[in-house]
Order: structure tokens, then sequence, then C-alpha cells
């Protein structure tokens, strides 16, 4: 107990010793630095620093202080852009120095040191292999199954609307699932999306703020031993189900491409030229999962908020319906060319990335070495916070910006450009962006085309406004679960929404593959209408 004592005290002084130090060098050196909250001696500005809705302090301080300001993190520099020239001068000119990402202990712990590509400097080397599967032509080759899996969204709103939720998750997690493994998805209840959704559960919690006294920062704290250490014990549980699952699916690839079963996936790719992109196992294993994990949830949060907004804004959907009917009819369900023709169901898709962006402060990005912006110096070893939320409730860029109106972008159409920022700025943008365009046009047209999205009603019978501000927190923000009345808007697009989901039987054939008995008996079932 004494030495445990004494290990304690010992990792406080070293603590309070590296962050005095930084904290007197940086009050030297910081002349240039772009403006901060007041900080306050040692902490800088982590006394007020949100624990949740980061975004939105973020976007009050940018009021104050301007399009790029600093905050003060312990020992850390933070420095916050908000504005289009800032991002695009930072992080897009020069991306040489600004396309590293902060050190993340945590994701260390749980992924193996390096083991997480997005966090890591490995990812560099595999945005060629990510991007050969991802680039707006490859996806095409992915078309067939988005397709019909987006029918299978609109079939299980038909059978179960109160499932909304849970059925884009499934439907996201699929999509994702058939183009790198080959496998697809055809349950919310699949092993392999319970597997998933209950390590993002717990992956989003120990990477929140609060799950872990701000070892981040401080690495001095990273000495506290085990028994006072619940993060650790977090960590381990999360890497156990993450492995299991990763290398589980790449059993089943490697497996299938030995017995000449292969499908032409992305991950069969990647195990043939393993060895050409300097993978090993380790690396081959989480490079399938880190896409999952960044693809699955954006895609699915994008959707959700879509219906969120179309429930609370009934004069928007109808306007789109109005638009859809005269371009497609109502005989056949959209397809993806037809979005073209369809100007303000895209002004609805920008118009819902700019109103709650999926990633309102994209993915931190991190400063390999000092440079100067304008009159200030982002030094070495800064991370820096792309606003995107800032910049899209910008008032001089978006007039109105808390108004939800797909109609400012078919008034002012160069904004359009500046909805890229959805998807991240610089080397690190998003590679599945392409993807994931595709998934949300489809089912932005297909849920148009064939619902009315209603508010739900209490057991009085008065309407439940939704709630467009309760979301949850995280790097991908998603809607909390919310009610809404889901009815198809005919017999007729019922009919045909039916008709299609058969028709897709043949598209979903070379998907399933080592299906669990429980996801056999339900395809079976789900076949018999
Ligand atoms: C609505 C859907 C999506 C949104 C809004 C979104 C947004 C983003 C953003 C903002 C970033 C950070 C970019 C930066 O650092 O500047 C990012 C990174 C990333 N996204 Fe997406 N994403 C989506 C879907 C997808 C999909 C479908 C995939 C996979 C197929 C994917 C894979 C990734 C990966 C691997 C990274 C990390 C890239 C790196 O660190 O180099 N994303 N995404």
């Amino acid at each position: 107990m004494l030495n445990t004592q004494l290990l304690l005290v010992l990792a406080g002084l070293a603590f309070l010793f590296l962050t005095a130090k930084k904290w007197i060098t940086r009050r030297h050196t910081n002349q240039t630095l772009p403006p901060s909250p007041p900080p306050l001696p040692l902490l800088g500005n982590l006394h007020i620093f949100p624990t949740k809705d980061v975004h939105y302090q973020f976007t009050k301080w940018a009021r104050q202080y301007g399009e790029i300001y600093t905050l003060y993190l312990g020992p850390t520099t933070a420095i916050v852009l908000t504005s289009p020239l800032a991002i695009q001068q930072i992080l897009e000119k020069n991306s040489a120095l600004t396309s590293d990402r902060p050190d993340n202990y945590i994701a260390r712990l749980v992924t193996g040191d390096d083991h997480n590509l997005v966090l890591s400097d490995t990812w560099r080397s595999l945005r060629r292999g990510a991007h050969g599967i991802l680039t707006a032509q490859a996806c095409l080759d992915h078309l067939a199954i988005q397709q019909a899996e987006a029918v299978q969204l609109s079939h299980d709103l038909l059978t179960d609307p109160g499932g909304f939720a849970t059925s884009i998750r499934r439907y996201s997690f699929s999509v994702i699932m058939s183009v790198l493994y080959g496998k697809r998805v055809p349950r919310y209840a699949s092993p392999e999306a319970t597997a998933l959704f209950k390590m993002l559960e717990l992956w989003v919690n120990i990477l929140s703020p609060g799950a872990h006294p701000l070892i981040e920062m401080f690495p001095a704290l990273r000495c506290i031993p085990g028994p006072f250490a619940s993060w650790r014990r977090l960590c381990k549980k999360v890497r156990i189900i993450q492995r299991q699952l990763y290398f589980g699916l790449l059993d089943e690839v490697e497996a299938r491409s030995d017995q000449g079963n292969g499908n032409g996936c992305f991950m069969e790719t990647v195990c043939a030229r393993a060895q050409e992109w300097g993978l090993d196992r380790e690396l081959t294993g989480y490079l399938g999962g880190v896409l999952i994990e960044a693809g699955s949830d954006t895609t699915s949060a994008f959707i959700q908020t879509l219906v969120l907004l179309l429930v609370a804004h009934p004069q928007v959907q109808r306007k789109a319906q109005v638009e859809l009917d005269a371009v497609v009819g109502t005989d056949r369900m959209p397809i993806l060319e037809d979005l073209e023709d369809l100007p303000y169901v895209r002004a609805v898709i920008l118009e819902t990335h700019r109103y709650r962006p999926v990633a309102p402060l994209a993915v931190p990005h991190a400063a390999t070495a000092g440079f100067n912006y304008g009159q200030y110096t982002i030094p070495k070893g800064a991370i820096l916070f792309v606003n995107t939320y800032g910049v899209f409730h910008d008032e001089t860029i978006f007039k109105d910006p808390e108004t939800y109106n797909p109609s400012r972008f078919l008034e002012n159409p160069e904004k359009e450009k500046l909805l890229d920022l959805a998807f991240g700025a610089g080397r690190r943008v998003c590679p599945g962006m392409n993807l994931a365009r595709n998934s949300i046009a489809i089912n932005t047209m297909n849920l148009l085309w064939g619902f009315d999205f209603m508010k739900a009603r209490d057991a009085t019978g008065a309407m439940i406004e939704p709630d467009v501000w309760d979301y949850s927190e995280g790097v991908a923000t998603c809607p909390n679960p919310f009610k809404c009345d889901i009815n198809p808007r005919s017999r007729h697009h019922e009919e045909i929404v039916r008709r299609d989901f058969i028709a897709s039987r043949d598209a979903f054939l070379p998907f399933e593959h080592n299906l669990s008995a429980s996801d056999k008996a339900f395809i079976r079932e789900q076949w018999k209408d």
C-alpha cells in the first residue's frame, strides 16, 4: 500500500513539474499564438473546457475570439479553426505539416501500439489502398448491394416502422460489411452487429473526456496503478470484443479465398496484397476494423438526422415529394441516376449536412512542425480542431443559419462546395465519402419517395414535437432515440417496395456467406412473403 501511495505522490509531482515547465516555456514564447479565453496557471483553459456539446461552446468562442483561436489544455496547445479560409490555408495548403493525428493513449491501449490506423502514422501508407475501393469509380461496383440494402431498409420500415433507428443502423453496417468482407448483415440482431454495436458503445465511452483523469494531456497520470485505473479494465474489454470481431472476419475471408470461394471484396484484395503494402496480420485486421468503425455509424447518423429533420419540417418533405413524383413517378423506386434531375432533393441532403453535421468537429489533426498563418504561429505538436459546425452555422456565410432551409442552396448554388467540409479537409479527408454519398443519396430519395414522416402523438392525442437538439456525444453525433410515425405514402408505393425487395434477392446472394443459423432462418422467413 505504501508503495502505491508513494507512486501516486511521485506521479503527482512529476505531473506538476512537467506541466509547470511547459506552462512557463509557453508564456515566454506564445506572443504570436492566436487569441484564447483567459487561461489559468498550469490548467490553461481546462477549467472551462466543456464536457458535453463541445462544438456549441467552440462556436460561441469562435464568435468571440475569431476564425482562429487557441485553447490551452494543460500542457497541450489546441488551435480551433472556424473559417473556410483558415481551414483551407492550414489543412490544405499546409497539409504536409498538418496531417498527423494527436497521440491517443487510450486508443493505443486498446489496439496495441500503432494499430489504431485512424490515429496513427501507419494509416498514411494505407490510404492509397483504401482509395482503391472507395474512389467514385470504384464505388460503382458497390452500387448493386447498396441499392438492394436500401430497398431492404424501406421494406423494414413497412414491417417495423417504430424500429426505424435500428433498421437504419443495420443498413449502414451491412453495406460496409458487404464491401469490406463480402458478408452482409441481414438483421440488427445478427451476431456481428451485436458485437460491433456493443464494442462501439464501450469505445465511445472510454474515449469520452470524462472517462479517465485527463491521461491524454497529462502523461504522468498514466502511471496510476491498476486498482485505481478503471479505464485500463475497460480498454481490455473493448480490445477483446474488437479483436474477436475483426480477426474472426479476417479468418473467414482468408478461409473463403483459400477454398476459391472469394467474391472480390476489399479484404480479399488487402490479404492478397498485404506483403506489397507492408502489412502484417495485425495491421491487416485493424485496417478492416477501422473502416468498419468509421463507416457504419456515420452514414447511419446522417440518415437518422434526415428522418428527424423531415419529421420537424413537413413542408420540406412535401416539396421534395412533389419533385420526386414529377421525375421518378410512382411506378418505380428511385435510382442513383435520378439524383441529378432532383435539385431540391440534393439541396435537402446538403442542408441536412449543414444543419446537423455528423462530425461537428471532424477528427482532430496535429501539426508536425511550426508554421505561420497570417500574423499567428501554429506551434509544432498543436492539436488542430476543425470547427465544421461553427462554419456551417456562421451567419456571415449562411444567412439565418438556425433555420433548416434547403432552398438556400438553390438560391446560392456556389455555397454547395463549402459542404465538402462535412467530410473533413486536407490529406486526412474522409476516404469513405463516395461510398457514404451514394448511400445518402439512394436512401434520401427512397425514403422521401415512399414514406410520410410525421410527428408521433402521445396518449392524449397531442403531437410530440421532435427535439432537433437532442444528440449523442462523440466524434460522430446522432439523434438520441425519438418517436415519429412513418407510413407508406400509398398502398401503391407499398406494393412497389415489396416488389423491389423480392427483385433484390439476387443482389443479396453473393454476400450471404457464413451466416449464423439464426440469420439463415431469418432470411428464409423473410422471403416467404
Ligand atoms: C455520412 C458519412 C460520413 C461522414 C460525415 C464522414 C466524415 C468524416 C470526417 C469528418 C473525417 C475526418 C477527416 C479529417 O480528419 O479531416 C472522416 C475520416 C474518416 N472516414 Fe469518414 N465519414 C463518413 C463515412 C465514412 C465511410 C462510409 C467510411 C468507410 C468506408 C469512412 C471512413 C473514414 C476513415 C477511415 C477516416 C479516417 C481517415 C484518416 O484518418 O486518414 N467514413 N470521416
